[in-house]
């Protein structure tokens, strides 16, 4: 624990970082529902590398670059459940004020082991600019949060540690971001969780 609890903050206008949103309990039967959705895989780029992280899509599938209803072994997704759209709802009503009407239907589902990142990169395969709902579990991670022109400063680096929530909207729903690294071993050892889980929450718009 901290000996100061660290504040919210604006980084940009529609970027907020909320730390500790989710309590342990909130925190643990999130991780138990991400141990349940099965399908955990490194997705393969067009540019032939192929993502550290290990990702499950809910609702729609994401695929390099664009949403579908089938993963690439041709079996169905997963539909997304109604309480993790209430989640979504309540999380947008903590950043902004008010979530009436934030209708999520898809979540990724990230796991970055001691060694996963995530380059910078925009979230733009959805049709709808609604905003990204981001929750993080487990180990903390660097997150850095850009720009809406290009992957380069300016950038902000800010820890998200688990129970956080982060949501970008508005302006800032196009900013650039990524995770260059993880800080491997500080997970709470009572979440019972080693690396780190992130969801994000996205309208598909489609
Ligand atoms: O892991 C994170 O905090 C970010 C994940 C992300 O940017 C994505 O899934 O598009
Ligand atoms: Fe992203």
């Amino acid at each position: 624990m901290e000996l100061l609890p660290r504040p919210r903050s604006e980084l940009a206008p529609g970027a907020v970082h909320v730390p500790d949103w989710l309590d342990l309990d909130e925190q643990r039967s999130l991780v138990e529902s991400c141990r349940g959705w099965r399908g955990y895989r490194q997705t393969r780029l067009p540019s032939g590398g192929v993502m550290s992280v290990r990702m499950v899509c809910l609702g729609w599938h994401w695929l390099p670059y664009r949403y579908s209803r089938i993963r690439e072994d041709g079996s169905p997704v997963d539909p997304f459940p109604s309480w993790l759209g209430d989640l979504g709802r309540r999380a947008v009503a903590t950043a902004y004020g008010d979530g009436t009407g934030y209708d999520p239907d898809v979540a990724l589902v990230n796991y970055y082991d001691a060694t996963a990142k995530m380059g910078q990169h925009q979230d733009k395969d959805e049709r709808s600019l609604e905003p990204v709902v981001s929750l993080s579990l487990g180990d903390t991670c660097v997150f850095r949060f850009g720009n809406t022109e290009n992957r380069n400063r300016p950038y902000t680096d800010l820890e998200l540690r688990s129970g956080d929530l982060f949501v970008f909207g508005g302006p800032s729903r196009l900013a650039y971001h990524g995770v260059p690294r993880t800080l491997p071993g500080t997970s709470d050892p009572a979440l019972g969780l080693t690396g780190r889980l992130n969801l994000t929450l996205r309208v598909s718009g489609l």
